[in-house]
């Protein structure tokens, strides 16, 4: 299959790493959680990434996960794809190299953190050297400012890539809140790139401006509710999309009044899949069981059980 030939529609979920009480990884349940993300209608996982705190995993965990996601995903999911971003691009060049020895799908990178690019065409002589050690991969640009402090436009980097050629260059992770870069992303180069929209609470409006694939970390639990969103959308029941859409904000409105990170969010995961993926790394925090029982009754009080169910 060629590079231009891969094509991904509807939701990829961001998953999360379970860890052991330890905080060792807890590779068992990959197998039961593909299964969970599949009896949601999730079929495409983006692995390694900020939810899965891949920035908090050594480069061997980093590896064994990816193992276990393409085995675990194999005849069930539709793409697997690895997060090769980190701080250093020879980590970087590994882990692709790694991902394509495995059979992944394709793979996406973040910019290099601490050392960062500030333009669109530094962005793209990092995704040249990345994209290099795996060349029969697509390859993800990784759009992240809130985390990454890269705050460049989608669409210099395109225009870059136009002179800084990258031959595996496929798209790009958006998570952020500019729908005008958005939108110009996804007509640049008359629809060449593939687009996935990362923010869940404004999925809607990315869906208006024509996205077709949208990764995230509530997908994970919430996946019926944003497939619900789709299927109305699609059929032109605006009413009842933005029903879906309100539900995720008001459930992201209570997570964001207990201080939202990622931590929070694996806790939520625990709490709605009722499989335990342990605590965050440090430097988040543990949450108190105490905490976790107020916001599981604010959860229920909105309904938010019931819609994900
Ligand atoms: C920073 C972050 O966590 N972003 C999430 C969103 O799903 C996000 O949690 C959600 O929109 C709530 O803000 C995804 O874009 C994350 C993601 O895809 C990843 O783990 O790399």
């Amino acid at each position: 299959m060629s590079i231009m030939d891969f094509q991904i529609d509807g939701l990829v979920a961001a998953p999360f790493t379970p860890m052991k009480d330890n905080g060792e990884l807890n590779l068992s349940l990959i197998e039961p959680y593909v299964d969970y993300l599949v009896s949601q209608g999730v079929l495409n996982t983006f692995v390694c990434g900020s939810t899965g705190e891949g920035a908090s995993l050594s480069m061997a965990e980093r590896k064994m996960l990816a193992e276990k996601w393409v085995s675990a995903g194999k005849g069930k999911l539709t793409n697997v794809i690895v997060h090769v971003g980190g701080c250093s691009i020879t980590d970087s060049q590994e882990l692709a190299r790694h991902a394509e020895s495995i059979g992944a799908q394709a793979i996406a990178s973040l910019p290099t953190c601490v050392f960062r690019p500030t333009t669109g065409k530094q962005v793209a002589e990092q995704l040249q050297i990345i994209g290099a050690a795996a060349p029969s991969l697509p390859l993800f640009y990784y759009h992240l400012p809130d985390m990454s402090k890269v705050n460049i436009m989608v669409e210099d980097l395109f225009d870059a890539l136009e002179t800084v050629k990258v031959p595996t260059f496929r798209g790009c992770k958006y998570t952020d809140y500019n729908m005008m870069d958005f939108g110009r992303c996804l007509v640049h180069s008359n629809g060449k790139y593939i687009m996935m929209y990362g923010r869940d609470e404004q999925g809607l409006c990315a869906l208006v401006m024509g996205a077709t694939s949208f990764v995230g970390s509530t997908f994970n639990y919430s996946g019926k509710v944003y497939n619900r969103m789709r299927a109305a959308y699609d059929n032109g029941d605006l009413e009842a999309a933005r029903k879906e859409q309100n539900m995720s904000q008001h459930f992201l409105r209570i997570l964001v009044q207990y201080g939202m990170d990622i931590g929070l969010n694996k806790y939520i995961m625990s709490m709605v899949s009722g499989m335990d993926f342990g605590p965050p790394r440090p430097p988040m925090q543990r949450r108190s069981e105490e905490e976790l029982a107020k916001i599981k009754a604010k959860l229920q009080a909105c309904g938010f059980f019931e819609a994900v169910k």
